[in-house]
């Protein structure tokens, strides 16, 4: 039978990357002690061993994925090749379909992960995306990122995609005039101003980015740094200069944002007025599209109206690949516009970093609930994401309120969970993904064990009679795949759509997603349950379940005999059959 191979790509040059400059000191991580010190006996942490998944092994990367290093690192691809990385070969050899990772892992990207060398630990590690904070650093730092993470996918084979995080109109600190901190004792008197200083600035003064907030705080008002570390209360305004009384000590970093309360609740003034996007968050967007990230995540949207924007903006600039759209949910508009947000986003974040200072500490779980519930019900990939190990910024070992905290967003089975500052400036970066890593196995092992199926309502969400068809044989198929507990389900899709349909379900195997484009692959990356391949597909479903079956088999990664669904976005269709 004819078929038609798409060929892959040739050979790519490779560049070699030095460890970056950082863009800033590097942070002395000086921050306050934990309140309860861990005596000093308690054990380091030990990745949770289970029985029969060795999940907390680092597999080993091995070089023969059909990738042919070159001795001077280039790599060349052989025809017949399917992309797919060490890491992910390594682990369906070792553990079997059954147990390998759903949850997807981002990682921050800052001066403590920044090298070549650290990025390749995070990826061995288990990260799925890299995040850049677009509020930190210069476009030349993080075009060495970008570069070193896409160097690391052509060499490797890996599939890490890249996510740009937009800074948005928050108002924040300044930069503290060069120190990496500043400490602000209970009862000081602190000057918070919109004038600008030279450094060093003068004594117990931080400068505020937004221009109205002389005018827009008031006496009384209580000012929350970082979310609520560290508080003030405004006792007197003259003129710019803002005169507070700390009333909850803590460390004062470098930009960090400023919220301000009366009588209870947030004060959105004018800077509610402030555009979404930035004329600099414009610039930074210019600038991932020029550098090809996967996501742009932006920050404090407020309505549908500025993503739906966002978007015919990157149609109109990238025509040969999407970039994905992710809504970060972290303001009070956000939530009350949460649906057509999420309806209008490819995606979204729970940045429960800056939710909790907009609302009321204890209302952020049922908010983290809801997202990730809509989120689900329509099909868009969520993140989890701040503070999920913050201790781990400074202890090697998380707190147990912490591992409770991640295994709640794995049991709420939200698409991925996210690392801030635990991997942008921690000393235990690859310890908390780690954590991450054995967490999600073992919550999503015990999910299984439990046979704890969800009974989540799914709505119809299909737009067109095709896209219904999509829908239906993607549900039926992940019903038939629990049923009769299949090894994998295998997807041949052109865009992920139908990939994105199947994880939508949760089923209890994991899911081989087939693609021909290797942005696609990088974009699946996110969702739960997905393990995104890169193959040259043909319009011969038989065809390219052939030579699927065996590419795997040769390299160890399926056998005879395993029970696999396959779907295919081309015929629409569902067969059952046992690996030949
Ligand atoms: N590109 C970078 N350069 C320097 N420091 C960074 C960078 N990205 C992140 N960081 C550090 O990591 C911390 C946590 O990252 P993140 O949560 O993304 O930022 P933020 O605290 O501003 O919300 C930041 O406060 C900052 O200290
Ligand atoms: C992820 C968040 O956003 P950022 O780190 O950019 O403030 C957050 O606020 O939780
Ligand atoms: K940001
Ligand atoms: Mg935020």
């Amino acid at each position: 039978m004819a078929q038609t191979v798409y060929l892959l790509s040739p050979p790519t040059p490779t560049r070699s990357f030095s460890m970056l400059p950082l863009p800033s000191p590097s942070p002395s991580i000086a921050r306050l002690p934990r309140r309860r010190p861990l005596p000093p006996s308690v054990p380091q942490y030990k990745p949770l061993r289970l029985p029969a998944c060795r999940a907390s092994a680092t597999p080993t990367p091995q070089p023969d994925l059909g990738l042919v290093a070159s001795e001077n690192g280039a790599s060349s691809r052989s025809v017949a090749a399917i992309d797919v990385d060490a890491v992910t070969e390594a682990e369906l050899k070792e553990n079997g379909f059954r147990s390998t990772r759903r949850t997807k892992l981002v990682c921050t990207i800052g001066p403590a992960t920044c090298g070549a060398e650290q990025l390749e630990a995070l990826a061995i590690g288990g990260m799925n995306v890299a995040r850049v904070n677009m509020c930190h650093g210069t476009h030349e730092w993080h075009r060495q990122v970008i570069r070193q993470v896409r160097q690391l996918n052509e060499e490797k084979g890996f599939a890490v995609a890249v996510m740009m995080d937009t800074e948005g109109s928050e108002i924040h600190m300044g930069d503290l005039g060069g120190s990496a901190s500043a400490k602000a004792e209970d009862g000081e008197i602190w000057t918070f101003s919109v004038r600008a200083f030279d450094s060093p600035l003068p004594e117990r003064t931080i400068h505020a980015n937004y221009d109205g907030f002389a005018e827009d705080v008031q006496e009384g008002d209580e000012l929350l740094v970082d979310g609520g570390m560290v508080r003030f209360e405004v006792i007197e305004k003259i003129g710019p200069d803002v005169k507070c009384r700390c009333t909850d000590p803590g460390l004062l970093l470098p930009r960090a944002n400023l919220t301000f309360w009366r009588n209870g609740v947030v004060v959105r003034e004018r800077n509610a007025m402030l555009p979404t996007i930035s004329s600099k968050d414009w610039l930074d967007i210019d600038f991932g599209i020029a550098e090809g990230v996967d996501f742009i995540a932006v920050s404090f949207v407020k309505s549908a109206e500025v993503i739906n924007h966002l978007k015919s903006y990157i149609a109109a600039r990238c025509h040969d690949r999407e970039i994905s759209v992710i809504a970060k949910i972290e303001s009070i508009d956000s939530l009350k516009n949460l649906e057509e947000i999420i309806r209008a986003s490819d995606g979204a974040m729970v940045a429960r970093g800056d939710l909790g200072a907009q609302i009321p500490l204890e209302q952020v779980p049922a908010a983290q609930h809801r997202i990730v519930t809509v989120c689900r019900q329509l099909n868009k990939p969520v993140i989890v994401a701040s503070q999920l190990l913050d201790s781990m910024i400074e202890y090697p070992t998380p707190t147990r309120a912490e591992v409770a905290d991640v295994s709640e967003a794995v049991r709420q089975r939200a698409d991925a969970l996210m690392l801030s500052g635990e991997s942008a400036m921690g000393q235990y970066p690859d310890k908390a993904l780690a954590v991450l890593r054995s967490v999600s196995l073992r919550i999503e092992r015990w999910w299984r064990e439990e046979k704890r199926h969800e009974e989540m309502e799914l709505p119809d969400i299909a737009s067109s009679f095709s896209d219904k068809i999509s829908e239906e044989i993607c549900n039926s198929a992940a019903k038939m795949a629990n049923n009769l507990g299949v090894d994998a389900v295998f997807v041949y899709t052109k865009d992920g759509d139908m990939a994105s349909l199947l994880s939508r379900c949760r089923p209890d195997c994991p899911i081989f997603a087939f693609t021909s484009t290797t942005s696609v692959r990088r974009r699946l990356n996110l969702q739960w349950g997905l393990i995104p391949f890169r193959l040259g597909l043909s319009d011969d479903m038989e065809s390219n379940l052939n030579r699927t079956f065996a590419l795997l088999k040769a390299r160890g990664m399926i056998q005879s005999g395993d029970l696999v669904i396959a779907l295919s976005d081309m015929l629409q269709s569902i067969q059952v059959m046992n690996v030949p």
